[in-house]
């Protein structure tokens, strides 16, 4: 079995050197001719999985180890018969924790003593939103959630959902829905000049979707425009070539890194080394926890003078602090523009080691219950 896979997915060898002999090319330039002789294809985001890729070559299942499908043409692999999976779910928890520490800051910069008097619209409530909708519930935001293809599917029956607007009324509003480019709920440009207009200064706007949710031109015209709105980018049209002007006009600015913990990275290669067993009738007894390192930071500890959110900001951002990765965004940015491609996905391949919360125990001493809620909230593994 022959198994053609982008080098950057984690743990190719101990995942799926078992099932075939494994050939890695770099994600971003594969070509028909890497693939040509492959049975298994497993790629990330960054590949384009088509039938100019695949016509013609041996590939019966591709894997992608990723949430995001919208670079593979699911259509065209149905119609050709092709086994296809996606990772769902498998990074959701890191990029709610990017968003949580994007929001810690931004409370802070605005002198907020305590961050849940902001109230957060969801837009997209999958497993990233869903998951941040909970996190946030219990921390006590006032959440609005916007999904409009679960709203119709789950009518009266499920959660309580708002439209757009409302959504954007709020005082950050993060996107966490798929690219579309097709149907009634399109995602393609979904915030264009009109949406972008209705944001203030007073208001947070995140993107950790995709680039092209976000039309660049209107935003960066909004972002020239009077009372513009703070914005958090994680993700940009045309990756890796990124609009330098965008990148100087933007709060924090990260290579599209949200869902780069090692546990979502590494449960990306798990989910798709089972469903690729399932296909094969091969048993699947590999677990990501058994390749997780210890962490290098396992356990911090609070006193009753612990103040709770100077404390939980420091916890947060001892996992994971995106002013790190902008000023290195930045500095890759400020290369040569024909450097600057190459330097954003150098910054990806070589991303360090970044652990989610729950790899921290966090001791309190004598802390007030409230703290210990907010800790476990946050998804911190207490130590009493
Ligand atoms: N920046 C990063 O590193 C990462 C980015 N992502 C992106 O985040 C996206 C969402 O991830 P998940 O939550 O896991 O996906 P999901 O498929 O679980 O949820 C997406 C939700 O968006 C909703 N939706 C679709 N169209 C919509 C619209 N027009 N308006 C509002 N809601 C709409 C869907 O109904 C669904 O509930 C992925 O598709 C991927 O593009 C995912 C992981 C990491
Ligand atoms: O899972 C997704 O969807 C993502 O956006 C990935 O985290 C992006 O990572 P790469 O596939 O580009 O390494």
């Amino acid at each position: 079995m022959r198994i053609v896979a982008d080098e950057n997915i984690p743990l190719l060898e101990s995942f799926f050197g078992d099932i075939g002999e494994i050939r890695p090319v770099s994600g971003r330039t594969m070509s028909a001719a890497d693939v040509q002789n492959a049975d298994i294809l497993l790629v990330r985001s960054v590949t384009r999985v088509n039938q100019a890729l695949l016509e013609g070559s041996r590939v019966r299942f591709v894997g992608t180890c990723t949430i995001g499908t919208d670079h593979v043409d699911l259509k065209w692999l149905e119609s050709s018969g092709i086994a296809f999976s996606a990772a769902p779910g498998c990074n959701a928890n890191s990029v709610v924790e990017y968003v949580l520490s994007v929001i810690s800051l931004h409370a802070e910069k605005r002198g907020m003593a305590d961050w849940s008097k902001l109230s957060v619209g969801i837009v997209g409530a999958g497993n990233v939103g869903g998951e941040l909708a909970h996190k946030l519930d219990r921390l006590g935001f006032n959440v609005r959630l916007c999904d409009p293809p679960r709203a119709e599917r789950e009518g009266d029956e499920g959660e309580e959902f708002v439209s757009l607007d409302e959504a954007m009324a709020c005082d950050v509003v993060t996107l966490h829905t798929p690219l579309t480019r097709e149907g009634e709920h399109a995602t393609l440009h979904m915030f264009g000049q009109e949406r972008l207009s209705s944001l203030t200064e007073d208001q947070l706007l995140i993107n950790t979707s995709r680039g092209e949710v976000i039309e660049t031109s209107s935003l960066l015209a909004r972002l020239e425009a009077p009372n513009a709105p703070t914005v958090v980018l994680d993700v940009f049209e045309h990756e890796p070539r990124v609009n330098a002007e965008l990148v100087e006009k933007v709060w924090l600015v990260t290579p599209h890194i949200a869902g780069y913990s090692l546990e979502g990275k590494v449960q990306g290669s798990e989910v798709v080394y089972q469903a690729l067993s399932r296909y094969m009738g091969l048993p699947a007894r590999k677990k990501a926890g058994q390749f997780l390192p210890e962490p290098a930071l396992s356990k911090l500890s609070f006193t009753s003078a612990a103040e709770e959110m100077a404390s939980a900001n420091i916890a947060i951002r001892s996992c994971y602090d995106p002013r790190q990765d902008d000023a290195r965004m930045r500095l890759a940015m400020a290369l040569p523009p024909e450097d600057r491609a190459q330097a954003f996905d150098r910054l990806r391949r070589d991303y360090p080691v970044r652990r989610e919360f729950s790899s921290l125990k966090i001791q309190l001493k004598g802390t007030s219950k409230s703290m210990q809620d907010t800790f476990r909230a946050l998804g911190f593994k207490l130590k009493l």
